[in-house]
Order: structure tokens, then C-alpha cells, then sequence
């Protein structure tokens, strides 16, 4: 084992371990930490997943600080710590406690902050993120249920939740390549710089600084910063030539959809999906804490099409979102759907549902959850940073898309499902 990832929450582990499988690195993604035997014989990287991104800090730096220790026992020589590529925290924010945390455990003085991932339009520059063509909190992101992002400064969103001395490597010198960012680390570290926001528009870049960030143990970002990692293992002799990707065989059986991200990109998803013909029921989270609408007629009324790949839904526009917030509390109406939809799916798989697609980071965390297999194998890309998974450890596997709710494109919903054989 050589990388060890801790992920903040489901589908960004998946995003991440796509990136490293497709880099090179045989990855696993074990869903919390594992129970003890799981085995890891052959496996480069393992990205354990938790679901602390909306978690206190002190809660999200013990199951981070857990998970740690589990990667360094089983032989984990670097570490990333992977968050959003569009910064996701609460107001208060774990991602500061949880890289002080994570430095402090591992003895670190340096450490990097770069969620970039270019392919899906996230960038930094002078230390701002931006999503697309918009800052970050001019983006759809401002309006996100649990973690609205009203700021784009990393420096200032770093130094906001932390106690780190916060630098900024610019990208001037990210574009001269691994050479200049390696030295543009040492002189950071010299004036007792701690996190490092790092710019990165392209690949390149995030290809550049991987090679930069070899001698760090710690490494925190989006997937996008994995790009560059398997290749100094790789160069250091450490990563055997990539076999042939074990067979993905999606086991036979119904399909489904369910979604519970209220982002814009899988609404415009459910939209284009609705229009297509796909079935499609709508939850009502007032009417489900009132008791007026039950997980079984959930259940019933999916089994109940003959249409393919049924979808049932909680996501709402922005004015929605707020009135069931206002009823309900943020935090209740967003666990109330939560839990509502992993009952659903346990139900859908009693009832013979194999495959199935989750929108929605907190939503899959609870999904899978309540499914509870041990790790997921990872599969064919739909989208960039979503694949279908295969669920490991269960006595029946399930074919599992989760999908980032900002990710994927509009017929998503509709063409995921070619992939599988
Ligand atoms: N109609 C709704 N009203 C209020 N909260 C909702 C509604 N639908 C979903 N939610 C909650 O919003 C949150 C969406 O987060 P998540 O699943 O991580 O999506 P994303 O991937 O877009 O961030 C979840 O906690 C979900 O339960
Ligand atoms: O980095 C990303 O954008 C994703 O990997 C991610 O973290 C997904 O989170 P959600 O948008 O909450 O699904």
C-alpha cells in the first residue's frame, strides 16, 4: 500500500478513487473504516470514505484521525485528505481542524490546499476558486442546502477555519512547472507557512504540482490533485504495471434512481430525464415529516413502473429548499430525506433492485449506508469523477453509480445505464 486517502464524503471518494484507478494505482474505496481481515493484498491506494463533511469539527477530526490510523497500519506512505473541488464545508468548517489535525498526527510542517479539477470547470487562481466561469460564491454553490459557499478566497476560507499560517503559491510560478513549485514550497516552509492554497487552471498544472508534492506527506485538494501522484511512485519504482482491469459484471436485475441533491446541474438531470418519459416521483419533505407519505409507498410506486430506471426525488429549486428549512431546520430536513431515501433503497433491494444510481454526496452517504457493503470496486466512467461501482462484501453485489451532485452531464440520468453490461 502506498497512498492512503481519507475522503470527506461518499461520492467524493468515488471521484477520487476513479482518478487514481485510471492514473494507474490498483485503488480500493472502503466505505468507513473497514472492519478488521479486509484484504488489502495487491492494492496501491485505499480511499477510505467517511460522511463528515457536515459533521462539527471535532467529530469529522476523530473519524478522520480513525481513519489515519487504519491507512498507516496498513502500510500508507502519503496522504491525502479529499474535499470538494468547490471547498464544501459548514459556516463553521472542518476542512481547517481537520488538516491541523491530520499535519499534527503525522508530524507534518507543510501542506498543500487544491481542489482544482479542471475537467469539471473547477480552477483556482491567485488563490480564488472558481466554478466554470463564475467565482465560487457567484455559483449555484452559494444556495447548497447544508454548505452554502458565500466566500472564494481559499487563503481567507483556510485561515478562517484553522490555525494554520496560510501562503499562496501563485500561478506564475505554477506554470514554470515542478521544479519552480517545489522551490516555491521550501521558501513558503522557510517563512513558516503551514497550508499552501496553489493555483491550477489545467491538468498541467495539477500534473506539475503532484510531482512537486512528492516529498509531502500530507496532500489535501479534489480529486484533480491525485492526477499527478501514481506517477512518483511510478518513478520511484514503486508501482507495478497496471493488469488487466478485473471484468466489471454488473449483476442482472432492475434499475432505479434516486436523488436527493438539490444542486442545478441534477435538477437540469431530473429535468432532462422527466422529459425523456422516465417516471418520476417527488418527495415532499413536510408531507414525510408529517407522517403522510411512508418509504414503502416509496417503494411500491417504483416497483409499480414498467419504465426502466424509475426515479424518485427530493431535489427542489433554491425557494423550496428554504421553505422546507424554515419548517423542518436545515439539518432535520436534510436528514429527514436522507434517511427517508437509504430506506427506500433498502427496500428497492429486497425487492430485487441491482442497480442504481444515487445523486447527491450526503444522500449516497446514506444510501450506501444503509446498504452497508465493505468496500466498492470501481468501474466504467459515465462522467468525469463518476463510475459505476460494484458493491463489495454484500451477499448480493449491487452495480452503484453515485453521482456528485454537481457532476455529470444533462442526459446523465439516461445514458449511464449503456454503459453496463
Ligand atoms: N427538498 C429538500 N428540502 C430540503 N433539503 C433537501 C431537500 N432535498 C434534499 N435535501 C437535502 O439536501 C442535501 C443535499 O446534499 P447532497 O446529497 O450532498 O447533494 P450534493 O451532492 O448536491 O451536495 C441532503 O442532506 C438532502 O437530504
Ligand atoms: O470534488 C468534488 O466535487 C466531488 O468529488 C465531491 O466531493 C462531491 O460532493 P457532492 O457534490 O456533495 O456530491
Amino acid at each position: 500500500m502506498l497512498l492512503g486517502a481519507i475522503a470527506d464524503d461518499l461520492t467524493g471518494a468515488t471521484d477520487l478513487a476513479l482518478m487514481l484507478s485510471r492514473e494507474g494505482m490498483r485503488t480500493i474505496q472502503t466505505i468507513g473504516v473497514p472492519r478488521k481481515g479486509l484484504d488489502l493484498s495487491g492494492v496501491d491506494a485505499v480511499v477510505v470514505a467517511l460522511k463528515s463533511r457536515t459533521n462539527p469539527a471535532a467529530g469529522a477530526v476523530a473519524m478522520s484521525l480513525e481513519a489515519l490510523s487504519f491507512l498507516q497500519t496498513a502500510g500508507a506512505t502519503q496522504f491525502l485528505f479529499k474535499y470538494c473541488s468547490t471547498f464544501d464545508s459548514s459556516p463553521a468548517g472542518n476542512i481547517g481542524p481537520v488538516t491541523e489535525a491530520l499535519m499534527q498526527a503525522l508530524g507534518t510542517d507543510l501542506t498543500i490546499v487544491c481542489p482544482a479539477f479542471p475537467a469539471n470547470g473547477r480552477t483556482i487562481y491567485k488563490g480564488h476558486l472558481f466554478v466554470g466561469d463564475q467565482l465560487l460564491s457567484d455559483s449555484p454553490m452559494r444556495n447548497h442546502p447544508l454548505t452554502p459557499m458565500t466566500d472564494s478566497s481559499l487563503v481567507r476560507l483556510m485561515a478562517g477555519q484553522s490555525k494554520l499560517k496560510v501562503g499562496l503559491v501563485n500561478h506564475a510560478t505554477v506554470g514554470e512547472g515542478a521544479a519552480a513549485v517545489l522551490q516555491a514550497f521550501e521558501a513558503a516552509r522557510a517563512r513558516g507557512e503551514q497550508a499552501l492554497v496553489v493555483d491550477a487552471l489545467t491538468d498541467a498544472d495539477l500534473r506539475a504540482i503532484g510531482e512537486a508534492s512528492a516529498g509531502l506527506s500530507l496532500i489535501t485538494g479534489g480529486s484533480g490533485i491525485a492526477l499527478g501522484l501514481p506517477e512518483n511512485f511510478r518513478r520511484a519504482g514503486l508501482l507495478r504495471p497496471a493488469d488487466d482491469a478485473r471484468a466489471f459484471l454488473a449483476p442482472a436485475g432492475r434499475s432505479m434512481i434516486l436523488a436527493g441533491s438539490c444542486s442545478e446541474a441534477t435538477r437540469g438531470q431530473i429535468r432532462h430525464a422527466i422529459e425523456a418519459g422516465v417516471p418520476a416521483l417527488k418527495l415532499d419533505p413536510i408531507e414525510i415529516a408529517e407522517g403522510r407519505f411512508r418509504v414503502d409507498e416509496a417503494v411500491s410506486w417504483a416497483l409499480a413502473q414498467s419504465a426502466k430506471a424509475p426515479l424518485i426525488y427530493s431535489s427542489a429549486e433554491p425557494e423550496e429548499v428554504r421553505a422546507a428549512q424554515a419548517a423542518l431546520g436545515r439539518e432535520r430536513a436534510g436528514s429527514l430525506i436522507e434517511h427517508f431515501l437509504a430506506e427506500t433503497a433498502l427496500g428497492l433491494e429486497a425487492a430485487g433492485v441491482s442497480r442504481l444510481i444515487v445523486a447527491g454526496g450526503e444522500t449516497s452517504g446514506a444510501v450506501v449506508g444503509a446498504l452497508s457493503p465493505d468496500a466498492l470496486f470501481i468501474g466504467p466512467e459515465i462522467d468525469p469523477g463518476v463510475p459505476w461501482t460494484l458493491t463489495l462484501g454484500q451477499r448480493q453485489p449491487m452495480a452503484l453509480a453515485l453521482k456528485s451532485g454537481n457532476f455529470g452531464a444533462p442526459d446523465f440520468f439516461l445514458k449511464a445505464w449503456d454503459l453496463l453490461p
